[in-house]
């Protein structure tokens, strides 16, 4: 891999806002524009300054990224490219996989996105549905605006834009809850999976989510800005949702929408895909690249995400 290609998150911002620099507003060129109280106060450095910053929207700045680069071509700077030489292949022939087929990392690595069935077995996953019900009848869940209860509070997020509530999951905390037992599986193969094809560089964040039926749905949104720098540790760079909802069917609503791409910067255009949140699937997705939202749900609607960095 030319890793001269690899950049941090900082400079790419700096270089969108520079090729935009026609949408910022102009400093006034003439004196006269200036405010006519604007005089020299020497008593000026002992009041304290108030400094207006304006913040630029989360969804306007990843435009901007966008239109500099495709996110899927940055975050496949992420994939370990060294590994479809011959002179890896001569050394193993295969992936090792403990849980994925190749056939999923391809896909995370062409289209951003893949989709697993079947990798955790049914006892648990229905443990797991019970151990989020009294959850949540024991008031566990809160909403994620909450700075007291929630660890990775964020004031500058859109709080509109979601009305799951979410408990942060703690896999030091082992126990012989099935909950546990999906988090080991996320930590160990799951892990291991991603780990043997994309560079991870962080810690994992776990979080259990719940949709209260008909009010509760995530508007359309992307996790994190697209990354390559390999020292990166802070940025999301894969997403992993297992579902915890036996018995969904269409009409039950809630499910997820993995937003296409147009054809741009000589990637294809993507269509839309409807994903539903059935028991035990695994969806996968890199975090920077998919934009993707959850649609409003009739029952009561649980997911468990893991974001891998
Ligand atoms: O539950 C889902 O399907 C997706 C949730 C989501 O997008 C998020 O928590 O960031
Ligand atoms: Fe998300």
């Amino acid at each position: 891999m030319d890793t001269n290609t690899n950049d941090s998150l900082e400079s790419r911002i700096l270089r969108a806002a520079a090729a935009n620099h026609a949408d910022l507003p102009e400093f006034p060129d003439d004196k006269s524009d200036l405010p006519s109280d604007y005089e020299y106060d020497p008593n000026a450095d002992e009041e304290e300054e108030v400094e207006e910053v304006e913040e630029i929207d989360e969804n306007d700045l990843l435009e901007y990224l966008d239109q500099q680069e495709h996110p899927l071509t940055i975050a496949q700077r992420l994939f370990y490219h060294e590994l479809n030489t011959v002179e890896s292949q001569k050394h193993s022939s295969s992936w090792d996989l403990k849980c994925l087929q190749p056939k999923n990392l391809e896909e995370l690595y062409s289209q951003g996105w893949t989709i697993a069935d079947g990798l955790i077995d049914l006892e648990t996953l229905k443990g797991a549905r019970k151990e989020a019900e009294d959850m949540l009848a024991k008031g566990a869940f809160c909403h994620p605006c909450n700075p007291d209860n929630d660890e990775s509070f964020d004031p500058y997020r859109d709080e509109n834009a979601r009305d799951d509530t979410i408990v942060w999951l703690n896999p030091a905390k082992r126990d012989e809850t099935d909950i546990s037992r999906i988090l080991e599986f996320f930590e160990g193969p799951l892990h291991h999976d991603i780990a043997e094809m994309i560079r991870l560089n962080g810690k994992t964040e776990y979080q259990l989510a719940h949709y209260h039926p008909k009010e509760a749905h995530y508007e359309r949104h992307r996790d994190a800005f697209p990354v390559d720098d390999p020292n990166d540790t802070h940025q999301r760079r894969v997403t992993a949702i297992v579902y915890l909802n036996p018995g969904w069917s269409h009409g039950d609503g809630g499910e997820l929408k993995l937003f296409g791409q147009l054809e741009k910067h000589g990637l294809r255009e993507s269509a839309d895909r409807i994903v539903q949140p059935l028991l035990g699937r695994v969806v996968l997705f890199m975090s920077g690249v998919v934009d993707h939202a959850v649609m409003n749900a009739t029952k009561d609607r649980f997911a468990l995400t893991a974001w891998l960095r």
